[in-house]
């Protein structure tokens, strides 16, 4: 489609001119902080299922241009009742050298080095462009990232990077298990009604972004904010693909439900 970036002309202040739900209601993503959360006895731990890919399925491994993305097979689902929610891909969102904080949803203001998302579609609808279109279409677990020891389970991805340096590129790797990637506490999360966190900023997304971090190490860290461009292979000016986080949005007359107390 059109093209969209996160610095330039075509930054995100622009991106309402093409893609006119950007500019809407109900957006993506939210600093978690005190004023506007809300306990919630009912939210239930996120049931996870096929999360453990057998190493004979295979994953594609892709750079669209804005990030790396991982395509997950419909083996793979969430039920946040009364719904089911199957798996299409999870994909990453980090900052730069410079920086070395890239995370999307913030807690409390602080915005972390990374943040994973991995986007489900409603079994209830035929597939993922008509998901896409309706406000309970979708539903995307976020895992911030923190700097601390090596993670093996995300060096899977990170091991890959080299494959797919350049915008359209695509590598096939064995699948592995997508549960070693999430927290260990699926009971400790922020849940609200937003949207797509890129253009076309659908608002059709429920929110649940875990409590607790997962840990990667430095040097995973800076693979991860180095080795990617935004450009083809061929193109005589690189752009490379750092800070690729949206901006902090307004919340509007929304509360964000927690899942834990204290
Ligand atoms: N950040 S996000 O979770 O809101 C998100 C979801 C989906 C998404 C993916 C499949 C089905 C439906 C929605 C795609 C992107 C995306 C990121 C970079 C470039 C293009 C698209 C981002
Ligand atoms: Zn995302």
């Amino acid at each position: 489609g059109q093209s969209w970036a996160y610095t330039g002309k075509e930054g995100e202040n622009s991106w309402a001119t093409k893609y006119s739900f950007c500019g809407g209601v109900y957006q993506s993503p939210l600093d978690f902080h005190g004023s506007i959360l809300q306990y919630d006895s009912t939210l239930k731990p996120i049931q996870l299922y096929g999360y453990n890919a057998s190493s004979t399925d295979y994953f594609t491994v892709s750079n669209n241009g804005h990030t790396v993305s991982v395509s997950l097979p419909p083996s793979m689902y969430i039920e946040i009742p009364p719904f089911r929610y199957i798996a299409a891909q999870l994909h990453f969102h980090w900052g730069s050298l410079a920086g070395h904080e890239g995370s999307e949803h913030c807690i409390g203001g602080k915005r972390f080095p990374a943040e994973m998302h991995i986007v489900h579609y409603n079994s209830k609808y035929v597939d993922i462009g008509t998901a896409m279109e309706v406000a309970d279409g979708l539903a995307v677990l976020g895992i911030l990232i923190e700097v601390g020891s090596f993670n093996p389970a995300y060096e899977n991805i990170i091991s890959q990077l080299a494959h797919i340096k350049f915008k359209g590129q695509k590598f096939n790797i064995p699948g592995f298990n997508v549960r070693h990637l999430v927290p260990e506490r699926l009971d400790e999360y922020y849940r609200y009604e937003g949207s797509l966190t890129t253009p076309p900023c659908n608002p059709s997304v429920l929110w649940s972004v875990f409590r607790n971090p997962v840990f990667i190490s430095e040097e995973q860290l800076h693979l991860l904010e180095t080795a990617l461009y935004c450009t083809d292979q061929n193109s005589s000016a690189p752009v490379e693909m750092t800070d690729n986080y949206r901006t902090l949005q307004q919340e509007g007359d929304r509360l964000v439900s927690v899942s834990f107390r204290e």
